[in-house]
């Protein structure tokens, strides 16, 4: 049997708490402030201690260095119906056990009891510097994001960010490193996509003076750059094969070897990784290697899309209105029906999207009011997916495919018409995944879902051998 006990002014949270915890053959004991909870602690420690973080007089988080410091090996979960990202942090730098956001089920409660029964205060340290409220969002589903924030900055642990275009990767990356021990050092993000892929390497590792035609003096990569500090790795899915490989090494080694260079520069970073796509596919379809994967994803923050979390627009609105206020110093306001029709839309671009809506439309209102016509028109799915791109290449390609099928029946070469046609597709499949692959047999072999064997023989078969291609 252990002792609980749960400080909250809402005699339904305490109520509820004290049934189920009675009913688990614990002693349950309440108060309604901090006062009277600290005045509780005096009297009995308890093995678990229920914490809202809004009472009347002292506040929760006020009152809990005054908890530590009466019980210091009791664990506390913290109570808020506001929880955000400050709260967050403050809880798991206080050390609280856990926090629980209102509203909470039954099953809530008793999955925290357990845990903390079991395993007793097992909250880490994290730095509450350059504490800023960035990241906007009241959802359960954000609230959970920025739990996985402190939760990551309390570690140096290796980080995997997932979520679509636009739902705040980045900014994510950034609270980790600021909410961190390394928050005083240089945070380096790269956006993958966004290199040259033939560039890839070099910008990653850095050069050495001759390294290649351009390369007319030594040049440091992101990867010496962000020493002491943490590197971030946007569209990581995007990093080619064989600088997949060297990145593993430089991680596993903590070892940086710039292009042309072969001694090795000690480093020390800590990465966190994005991706808009299933790195776990990735590795399926042989484009991500699973060894850099199994290294990357030690802990895993998935942001989940704006349409799914659509009470998070509101504030997010307001967000992006009051920082338009102060870069325009003139004050601004939305109606009511053109905040509804915001709630509505999709967001497939999401925040990114939301955000330049509403600066859209802070342009468009003069009179400081946005309207429902202020607002531009909805973006397509289709513009941030690529479907119908796609579409019209599959599409192109069928259409090709019966015009040379009808071009070959008419000029009378219907002759081993499949065993050409097989030849003819596999050669300039064969010969684009050669290009992509950097010439490695097996990663064509995985994509393709056909024995590296059989891509070899292929390769032979048509001729598309060269001598600097590397077998794996
Ligand atoms: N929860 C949030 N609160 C406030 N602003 C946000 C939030 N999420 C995203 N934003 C804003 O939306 C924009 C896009 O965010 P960010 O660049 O972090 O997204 P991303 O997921 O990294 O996108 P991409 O994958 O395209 O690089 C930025 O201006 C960012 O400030």
């Amino acid at each position: 049997m252990a002792n609980i006990h749960v400080i909250d002014d809402e005699s339904s949270v305490c109520w509820a708490i004290e049934k189920l915890g009675t009913k688990l053959g614990h002693e349950v004991r309440v108060a309604s402030t901090a006062e009277q909870g600290l005045d509780l602690l005096q009297e009995s420690q308890p093995d678990l201690m229920f914490l809202d973080v809004r009472l009347p007089g002292m506040s929760g988080l006020e009152a809990l260095p005054k908890v530590k410091e009466i019980s210091p090996g009791t664990p506390v979960v913290l109570i808020t119906a506001f929880g955000d990202l400050e709260v967050a942090v403050e809880a798991v730098r206080q050390g609280t056990f856990d926090y629980l956001v209102k509203p909470f089920s039954v099953e809530d409660i008793q999955t925290v009891i357990d845990r903390a029964l079991a395993e007793q205060n097992e909250a880490e340290e994290v730095r509450p510097e350059n504490v800023s409220a960035d990241l906007v969002g009241t959802s359960l589903a954000m609230q959970e994001v920025f739990k996985r924030i402190a939760l990551a900055a309390s570690s140096v642990a290796p980080i995997v960010i997932q979520g679509e275009s636009g739902t705040g990767k980045e900014l994510v990356a950034q609270a980790i490193h600021r909410y961190g021990p390394r928050h005083d050092q240089p945070f380096v993000a790269v956006n993958i996509a966004s290199l040259a892929p033939s560039l890839i390497e070099s910008e990653l590792f850095g050069h050495v003076r001759g390294a290649f035609t351009n390369a007319v003096q030594d040049k440091r990569g992101f990867l010496q750059q962000a020493g002491g500090g943490t590197l971030f790795l946007d569209e990581v899915a995007e990093i080619p094969l064989p600088t997949q490989a060297k990145l593993l090494r430089a991680l596993e080694q903590r070892e940086v070897v710039p292009v042309g260079g072969s001694a090795g520069e000690k480093t020390d970073f800590r990465i966190v990784c994005a991706s808009h796509r299933d790195l776990s596919e990735c590795v399926k379809q042989g484009t991500f290697r699973h060894d850099l994967l199994f290294r990357l994803n030690t802990f895993q923050i998935n942001l989940p899309p704006l349409r799914d979390r659509p009470e998070d627009i509101p504030p997010l609105v307001h967000h992006f209105m009051h920082r338009l206020e102060k870069e325009y110093a003139r004050p601004l306001r939305i109606s009511a029906a053109a905040l509804e029709e915001l709630k509505k839309r999709p967001w497939y671009g999401n925040v990114r999207e939301l955000r330049n809506a509403v600066e859209h439309a802070q342009i468009l209102a003069r009179s400081g009011v946005i309207e429902v016509e202020h607002l531009p028109v909805p973006v397509d799915r289709q513009w941030f997916t690529g479907t119908s791109a796609e579409t019209s290449v599959a599409d192109q390609l069928e259409a090709n495919i019966r015009g040379w099928t009808k071009a070959q029946l008419r000029e009378g070469e219907s002759e081993n018409l499949w065993a050409r046609f097989q030849s003819l597709a596999e050669k300039e499949m064969l010969e684009e995944l050669l290009e992509q692959c950097d010439g490695q047999y097996l990663a064509i072999a995985r994509i393709l879902g056909i024995h590296r064997t059989t891509v070899k023989k292929k390769c032979e078969q048509y001729g598309l051998l060269s001598p600097d291609q590397k077998d794996d």
